[in-house]
């Protein structure tokens, strides 16, 4: 279907490639002081896309149309991609920020919806609805066939403790389930107060009876739930997945549930869409809608109105509500904080490798000339340095400070002067329920990054490729221990650095080692006498 529509002289064209809510793209219609073009052109194929892009100013998606590289790429005008709806993983975020082009969501706008499909699908999975609908309009009146459970005293694990996650959960207790969720920000004091239990993945596996999905599709979330895990689950468990396609194994859930682990599966997402011709689509026990989580009137039009405000607003003020990528920095403060983005980046992705339980607080000191400067910026990578871990591809230096506080983590940035001999000094330290871990780095002139202390040890790191970070006891032979062990599993060691508090208290060593480690060998360097912890990190 094409329209085409003109609210005053061609100036900014904004193309609107999926179905979209046309009481939620009023505010672009109404627009009277931009010069907008409303171009509703959907069901195009990439080729067709490619050749459309040329001359767009703004796009509008939803899940449906794949937003590739060539497609950014052919793009000669597009200044912004607006993505009505959460999920942007069908958009290349790398491509439009190399581009510059500025992508935006409507993040809480279908909320509602998709936690209200999810409690359908579980119900309707429990009660085999659309099965005995299915029965009863080929003239069946079989009553036998469609025994249910009840939703009532069962335990439901949600993976994913989000937005929708948490309204799931509100949701399922109103049905009087047991609610056992895990995400890695939620923190036991929140579980508490929303009346859930915090849990890790496994343990849901084993406890639950149904398991609802809902993180984002990231490389961390792929087959999050696979044959392992399956394995671990309770026979007669039901799974739902009204996320993202592919963060359930979809081969291991068709094994899991011929081979009657699993008593039946909900899906609204798929890895292919559509998704016609799926071989879960043949089982009994699988029910499925094509991708409705925010089909509704409500949601549809929320999204579709969020996003046509922050288009009006882009091209007004330079400005949006709900940034997805794209830092916004005056020039003069870029020429002087930029050289210190990957360092700030790196500190924190250093941090989340180390610390194991959700974040609490997070402690920035700019010391030396930086501290002369905004370091908003700086401390916006070193939170998507953290955050990057969980988020992916979804967070970037323009949303981290938000999407760490949202869930409650507070940031102090603190600033001096002085900087302990050198001409500039980050440190940041994070704290968990039971945990403070703290990292430090500069710029050496010349030299490049370094990370110059790590808790309370002094070092002199490369912050790049993979390091091994042991904790031990200073007592000789530790550090040859160590080195024979890695060897016996053709690691080879780069570079070592190690640091004590005192003769035989604690110590640490830092090892740049040519190739990644694998958990087996982790857990088998931990073995050694006086080594206390082995984590590997990778910058
Ligand atoms: N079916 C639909 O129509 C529909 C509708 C809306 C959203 N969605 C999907 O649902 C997803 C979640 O939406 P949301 O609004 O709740 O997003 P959100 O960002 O509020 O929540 C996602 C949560 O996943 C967590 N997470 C990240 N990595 C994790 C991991 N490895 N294990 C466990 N949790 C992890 C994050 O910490 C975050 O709290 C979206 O990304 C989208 O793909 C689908
Ligand atoms: O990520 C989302 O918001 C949902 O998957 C909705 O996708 P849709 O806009 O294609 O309905």
């Amino acid at each position: 279907m094409v329209t085409k529509e003109t609210t005053a002289t061609d100036v900014i064209k904004v193309f609107i490639a999926d179905p979209l809510s046309e009481d939620g793209i009023f505010p672009l219609r109404e627009e009277k002081d931009l010069n907008l073009e409303i171009i509703i052109d959907t069901g195009n194929s990439q080729e067709e896309l490619i050749q459309k892009i040329k001359g767009v100013d703004a796009l509008i998606v939803r899940s449906a149309t794949k937003v590739t590289r060539e497609v950014i790429e052919a793009a000669d005008k597009l200044k912004l991609i607006g993505r009505a709806g959460v999920g942007v993983d069908n958009i290349d975020l790398q491509a439009a920020t190399e581009r510059g082009i500025i992508v935006v969501n409507a993040p809480d706008g279908n909320t509602n919806s998709a936690a209200e499909h999810t409690i359908a699908m579980m119900t309707s999975l429990a009660r085999h609805i659309p099965q005995a609908y299915l029965s009863l309009k080929n003239g069946k009146w079989d009553r036998k066939s469609y025994v249910g459970v009840e939703l009532k005293n069962k335990t439901l694990g949600v993976i994913g403790f989000g937005r929708i996650g948490t309204e799931v959960a509100f949701r399922a207790k109103g049905q009087r389930m047991n609610v056992m969720a895990y995400d890695p920000f939620l923190t036991e004091e929140r579980a508490k107060e929303l009346g859930v239990t915090k849990a890790t993945v496994d343990e849901i596996c084993k406890e639950a009876d149904f398991i609802t999905v809902h993180t984002p599709l990231l490389p961390e979330t792929k087959n999050l739930i696979n044959k392992e895990k399956f394995a671990l689950m309770k026979p007669g468990v039901r799974i739902i997945n009204c996320a993202r396609g592919g963060i359930i194994n979809e081969d291991d859930l068709y094994d899991a549930i011929v081979e009657g682990k699993v008593a039946g599966a909900a899906l609204d997402v798929f890895v292919e869409e559509p998704a016609t011709d799926h071989k879960l689509l043949t089982l009994p026990q699988v029910i499925a809608t094509p991708h409705l989580g925010a089909s509704t009137v409500e949601a549809q039009e929320s999204v579709a109105i969020d996003v046509s405000k922050d288009i009006i607003k882009y091209f007004k003020t330079g400005t949006v509500t709900n940034p997805v990528n794209m830092p916004s920095i005056p020039k003069e403060l870029l020429a002087e904080v930029e050289p210190f983005f990957e360092l700030a980046e790196k500190l924190g992705s250093f941090l989340s490798q180390v610390t194991s339980e959700p974040l609490k607080e997070i402690n920035l000191f700019y010391a030396g000339e930086i501290a002369n400067f905004d370091v908003r910026p700086l401390t916006a990578n070193t939170l998507k340095g953290y955050l990057k871990k969980t988020h992916g591809e979804n967070v970037n230096d323009v949303n981290a400070r938000y999407l760490t506080e949202r869930v409650g983590v507070k940031i102090n940035e603190n600033k001096t002067t002085t900087a302990k001999g050198f001409t500039n000094l980050i440190t940041v330290e994070v704290k968990t329920a039971n945990e403070t871990h703290s990292v430090a780095g500069t710029l050496l002139n010349g030299l490049g990054a370094r990370i110059v202390k790590v808790e309370n040890f002094v070092v002199d790191v490369v912050p790049e490729g993979h390091l091994l970070y042991i904790k031990n006891i200073d007592k000789p032979g530790a550090i040859g221990r160590v080195a024979t062990k890695l060897a016996e599993k053709d690691i080879n060691i780069a570079t070592m650095q190690v640091g004590r508090e005192r003769v035989g208290g604690s110590a640490v060593m830092i090892l740049a080692i040519d190739n990644e480690v694998t958990s087996e060998d982790l857990a088998y360097v931990a073995t050694l006498e006086n080594i206390d912890e082995v984590k590997a990190i990778t910058l």
